[in-house]
């Protein structure tokens, strides 16, 4: 299953207080192929995004980065493998005391390889990029719900890397900032960027990905792209595109 390019967790058992998250979960993402996993809330969708991270470890199963298996590894020897994947986390996660230019640059800042110079062209680039250059010496608690998300999809791209994962990035945002947000993620896709998203937004979903892999009660139950999803005659995923008054109070 491993292939040379891709990301993914092996029959991988995670559970918290002896109740099961992921059960026997096998899970891919391969580079090029930009997927959303699905499932209802609390099914164990962002737990997945931190398994793949090495920020959760699993009682049993792999975790590989290519052909490395990083479960069981110090973080320090598969640092340049994790260097690759970046995360936009749901709120934005940024630094309240940092202004936006030290939220972008702050992770170059720390490795310490750039020069000053190097590092504000960087953070000047990806602020232009997803549009709120001018917020540069804003704080965070001065911008907009969008304008937090924006910011942090710039710090993001900051270390340049090859996957990013997405946890809810259009969540609490007016129509045309989801529109916003799917186009910019639409772009860093077009510029080779591998996307791998965690929501509840469906359209967004549509906008942004091609294949989705579908959780219910630990177990994956669905993988494929939108039309075999439509088509899917899973009671748990066509309850979840099209809800019924079945679905109240479950
Ligand atoms: N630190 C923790 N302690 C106890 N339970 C936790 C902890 N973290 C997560 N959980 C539980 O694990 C389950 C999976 O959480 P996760 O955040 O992965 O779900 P999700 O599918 O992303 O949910 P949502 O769509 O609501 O964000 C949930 O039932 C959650 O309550």
């Amino acid at each position: 299953m491993t292939g040379s390019d891709s990301i993914g967790m092996e029959k991988l058992c995670y559970s918290i207080n002896n109740r099961a998250i992921l059960k026997d979960f096998d899970f891919l993402l391969e580079r090029g192929v930009n997927r959303t996993i699905l499932g209802v809330s609390g099914a164990g969708k962002t737990t997945i995004l931190k398994l793949l991270l090495g920020l959760l470890k699993p009682q049993s199963g792999r975790v590989f980065f290519g052909d490395l298996c990083i479960t069981g590894l110090r973080e320090s020897q598969y640092r340049e493998q994790r260097k690759r994947i970046a995360i936009v986390f749901q709120g934005g996660a940024l630094f309240d005391s940092m202004t936006v230019g030290e939220n972008v640059g702050y992770r170059l800042f720390e490795e310490g390889k750039l020069t000053q110079g190097e590092i504000e062209k960087v953070i000047c680039e990806k602020l232009s990029f997803v549009g709120v250059e001018r917020a540069i010496n804003l704080y965070p608690s001065e911008l907009s719900g969008g304008m937090k998300k924006r910011v942090a999809i710039a710090r993001a791209l900051a270390a340049n890397p090859d996957y990013i994962f997405f946890d809810e990035p259009t969540t609490g945002l007016d129509p045309i900032g989801v529109y916003n947000i799917c186009n910019l993620i639409q772009r860093l896709q077009a510029e080779g960027k591998t996307t791998l998203m965690v929501t509840h937004d469906l359209p967004t979903a549509f906008a942004t990905s091609e294949r989705f892999t579908f959780l219910h009660q630990a177990r994956l139950i669905f993988e494929g792209n939108e039309q075999e999803m439509r088509n899917s005659d899973i009671p748990e995923v066509r309850e979840f595109l099209h809800p019924t008054e079945q679905s109240l109070f479950v």
